[in-house]
């Protein structure tokens, strides 16, 4: 979240031991309308004290962990957390450490002969907590109420810390949350914040309204007027560059850093030859005519060809293509004196798809361009007000910064474009036949209306596109032989892009796209459907 928030909102405190869905508790807790930070686990104590005492924070929230409190010099909270009389909330490992730190016990799934627990399972909430009092997603004919939950878990607390009171438990976890009313420590082995614990949000609105008494007062536009300061801060008198794709989070970012600093924002859109069909005449108008930023538009569809060229590896190309944006960041940057800074709208699922900083175990899946690929010796300070929020949030703060929809509500599309859907090597002939095969694809979408929801297809779709496959199919067409390539449709549905559903589109729609397709873009004789999700596959074919 935005550091330099002032002192008026009642806030809490994420404390984060690693876990790959910390940002999902900041997540809940905004979505409960309530202002929180997440700061490391091990984050000086005389912070801790001021956050509380003196800057409005009313709970503490204990994060998950891959860590085990059974190892030596595996991370605890900072005493002071459980001194400053506020409410805490630890989870998995929160959990974990808060019990082993107040006098309870810990153990290994292997040192108790039972299995790690991995995935959904249903607990039993014990007794009526403040924190769990009619929350249920079904009771037992014996009336216990039962939740829905998702766990991921080796290490279960044995003993309960004197004082604490038992709230939850499984058949193979006979401790899965538990409660000292009086001191309002509550704490789960499962986790509320994912949404498949289908009562998380419940739990978690009741901690922060509830228990810590915080006012849901945190809304977009507070969002907004305190980014716009922080930037201010941040930025002085310096000038920034702003990579703009024309994207909706680049888009969203000029938009919020324009309105912080006005002309010092210089937009850079790169046209790197492997943008969608007319795709960089259409942004240029489109900022020309909605934003009043000033854009420069860089033509190096060459240069960007040049160096892929013989290039067929996905991360390659990717490094490649990072390296490119950057080096021409730097040359425009070189162009406006006292240049600083480099703004990208990374938003927070390019950070944990990509690298997983500073995350202890995470696995790289593919180096997002704006993330993964920028050089150590960039001379440029990175500016990333999105960075951790959501798509649906930065839509959210588009709307609210009076972008207008059909830039807002447009589907996502990669920096590195047609480089990572053209499979394998890329070349200027490949990427001609798929901006006509997508741009036939999205047409289609945008004029097909389901007649239930009265949406068009593409407003039902979260992205789609088309890929070009670098293989050959014999075909006949008009009595003749054909030997051509094949393209593959994709389109998913999700809502926060790192899960989707391949979308299930009416076979008219595919019919018709395949048929434009094979007639009108002649080199294509074949067109298949994509029905994979994610996971196990990824949005994109690299
Ligand atoms: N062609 C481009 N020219 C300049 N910068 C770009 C270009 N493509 C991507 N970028 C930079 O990389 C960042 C990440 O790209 P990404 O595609 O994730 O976001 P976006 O294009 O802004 O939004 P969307 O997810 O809706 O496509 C962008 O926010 C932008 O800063
Ligand atoms: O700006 C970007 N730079 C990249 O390098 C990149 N790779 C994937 N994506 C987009 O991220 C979302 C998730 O995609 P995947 O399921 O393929 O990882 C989808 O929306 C993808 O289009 C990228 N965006
Ligand atoms: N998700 C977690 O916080 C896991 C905690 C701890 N590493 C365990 O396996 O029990
Ligand atoms: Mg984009």
């Amino acid at each position: 979240m935005i550091k330099a928030v002032a002192a008026v909102h009642d806030k809490i405190l994420i404390l984060d031991f690693g876990s790959q869905v910390t940002q999902l508790i900041a997540r809940r807790v905004r979505d409960a309308r309530v202002y929180s930070e997440i700061h490391p686990y091990d984050c000086d104590p005389e912070f801790i004290r001021q956050f509380i005492q003196e800057q409005g924070g009313k709970g503490i929230i204990l994060s998950g962990g891959p860590s085990s409190v059974t190892e030596a010099d595996s991370p605890r909270a900072p005493q002071i957390v459980f001194e400053l009389g506020v409410p805490v909330l630890g989870i998995c490992y929160g959990m974990q450490t808060m019990a082993t730190q107040l006098g309870g016990a810990v153990a290994s799934a292997e040192s108790l002969g039972k299995a790690r627990e991995f995935g959904y399972s249903e607990v039993r909430a014990h007794g009526h907590t403040n924190l769990l009092k009619n929350i249920q997603d079904f009771s037992t004919s014996e009336g216990h109420g039962i939740l829905k939950v998702w766990m991921s878990h080796g290490d279960s607390v044995t003993t309960l810390p004197p004082t604490f009171q038992l709230m939850a438990s499984t058949q193979s976890c006979p401790i899965a949350g538990m409660a000292d009313e009086v001191r309002r420590f509550y704490a789960f082995q499962f986790h509320p914040e994912v949404t498949h614990t289908l009562q998380g949000t419940a739990i978690i609105e009741r901690f922060v309204h509830e228990i810590c008494a915080c006012k849901p007062d945190w809304v977009m536009g507070d969002y907004i007027s305190e980014a716009v300061e922080h930037i201010r801060k941040q930025v002085g008198s310096d000038e920034v560059i702003l990579g703009l794709s024309g994207g909706v989070d680049s888009s969203v970012a000029a938009a919020l850093i324009h309105r912080a600093i006005g002309d010092q924002l210089t937009c850079v859109f790169v046209d790197h030859g492997l943008l969608r069909l007319n795709e960089g005449d259409m942004v240029m108008e489109m900022f020309a005519r909605n934003l009043g930023v000033k854009v420069i538009r860089v033509d190096a569809k060459e240069k960007f060809m040049s160096e892929l060229a013989g290039v067929a590896d996905p991360e390659a190309k990717r490094k490649i293509i990072g390296k490119e944006f950057v080096e021409i960041f730097q040359a425009e940057s070189g162009k406006i004196e006292n240049a600083k800074w480099l703004a990208q709208g990374t938003i927070y699922p390019d950070v944990i798809e990509s690298a997983g900083k500073g995350k202890k175990g995470a696995h790289t899946i593919k180096s997002h361009h704006n993330v993964g690929g920028l050089p150590e010796d960039m001379h440029l300070k990175l500016l990333e007000p999105l960075r951790e929020l959501f798509k649906d949030e930065v839509r959210e703060l588009g709307v609210a910064l009076g972008l207008p929809r059909e830039m807002v509500y447009r589907h996502p599309f990669p920096g590195p474009g047609l480089g990572v859907r053209i499979l394998g090597e890329v070349k200027a002939e490949f990427a001609h036949l798929l901006q006509r095969a997508d741009a036939i694809f999205i047409e289609e979408l945008r004029n097909t209306v389901d007649q239930a929801s009265q949406k068009s297809w593409y407003d039902l779709t979260s992205q789609a596109f088309a890929v070009f496959l670098p293989v050959k199919s014999v075909g006949v067409m008009g009595d003749g032989r054909t030997y051509e390539y094949v393209v593959a449709l994709r389109a998913v549905q999700t809502q926060d892009f790192m899960t989707a559903h391949w979308a299930h589109l009416p076979y008219e729609l595919l019919g018709k796209v395949s048929n434009r397709i094979i007639n009108e873009v002649r080199g294509i004789n074949r067109v298949v459907y994509d029905i994979s999700g994610k996971p196990p596959a990824t949005i994109e074919w690299e």
